[in-house]
């Protein structure tokens, strides 16, 4: 063994037991199975996606409809684990509604929905969503809030609990609200505490709906940045929906993007080639962030020109809040 080698192995060795102390500290030992996992993944944070990363999400010609209403049909895709994807498209075409089913909230009416293997059946603390409505307890404070969220996954003192709820509020930038009740925040507010809460848990799979729909452009770019710098470090798996075409490329790792509809399907992927970690400027300013945009442009405008030459109501994001 060269000195060098024996040198990285004694840092890996070093990384390695202070992130078991680590994982210990936040979960007790009942938790292990999840620290175990989340151990892997920081040691692995910087290995890049490839083949051989399990898949975390399966659909297999997976349909939903409302009634008589086919909503989704067809729908065809894989998630690998620690894989970032956008889901963009036309409103009403059924983002959210893929959310609901992934999230378990809703189960689809025909093919078959996978997680980690396994049937999705029900609802699980393994997947944190944050809705485009915010859904906080409005009897809770912010602060109360995020540490329900919080006891479900930490057996921890009321005190120590209350001191990590506050540390993930101030990420969000809204330590100031620990005390409010979401009726006194405003709606960009109430948004970052909903984005707080999902945070907190650190699931496996993190769900987000349009999570930065209601946010100034200031505070916007500081969670983008703060979602990339915690799923670098985190690796969880994400879908996260948005209309912002710019934010989507900054983000994703792949875009799947769903035709207009009802009923929708996957019209179309984009790999999303940017180096990781990324820096923002860099990207927005890279000749590719151009070519991409304005692809991913055009077959947002196809769709919506199909659906307009077939005289069928193009609706607006907003429109159906
Ligand atoms: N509870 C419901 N009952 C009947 N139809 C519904 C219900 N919820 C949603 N829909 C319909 O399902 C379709 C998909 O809605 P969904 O909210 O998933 O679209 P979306 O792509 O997320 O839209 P947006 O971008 O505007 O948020 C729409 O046509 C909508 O009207």
């Amino acid at each position: 063994m060269t000195q060098s080698t024996l040198k990285r192995d004694c840092r890996l060795a070093e990384e390695i037991s202070e992130e078991i102390r680590n994982l210990s500290d936040a979960y007790g030992n009942e938790c292990w199975k999840k620290g175990g996992s989340r151990l892997a993944k920081t040691l692995l944070k910087d290995v890049p996606l490839t083949e051989d990363v399990p898949i975390k999400i399966r659909a297999n010609d997976v349909g939903f409809g409302y009634g008589h209403q086919d909503i989704l049909q067809n729908i065809d895709f894989t998630v690998r684990e620690g894989e970032f994807v956008v889901l963009m498209g036309p409103s009403g075409c059924g983002k959210s509604t893929f959310l609901r089913l992934v999230s378990g909230l809703s189960l689809p009416t025909r093919g078959k929905l996978e997680i980690d293997g396994e049937p999705v059946r029900d609802t699980s603390i393994e997947r944190a969503i944050v809705f485009q409505d915010y859904s906080l307890f409005p009897w809770l404070t912010t602060g109360e809030n995020v540490m329900l969220a919080l006891s479900q996954v930490m057996k921890k003192k009321k005190k120590e609990i209350q001191q990590v709820a506050q540390e993930y509020l101030q990420m969000v930038q809204l330590e100031h609200a620990f005390d409010k009740y979401p009726g006194q925040l405003s709606g960009g507010m109430r948004q970052r505490a909903a984005i707080a809460r999902a945070l907190a848990l650190s699931a496996d799979l993190l769900l987000m709906d349009e999570p930065f729909g209601a946010l100034d452009p200031v505070t916007r770019v500081h969670l983008q940045d703060l979602i990339l710098q915690l799923w670098q470090d985190r690796r969880q798996t994400v879908l996260f929906v948005t209309h912002d075409v710019e934010e989507a490329l900054f983000l994703a790792d792949r875009i799947l993007l769903f035709s207009p509809g009802p009923p929708s399907i996957v019209a179309h992927e984009l790999k999303i080639p940017f180096a990781r970690p990324r820096q923002r400027k860099k990207v927005f300013q890279s000749p590719e962030f151009t070519e991409l945009r304005d692809q991913l442009m055009d077959h947002m405008n196809k769709g919506l020109f199909e659906k307009l030459e077939r005289e069928e109501t193009v609706f607006y994001p907003g429109d159906r809040i």
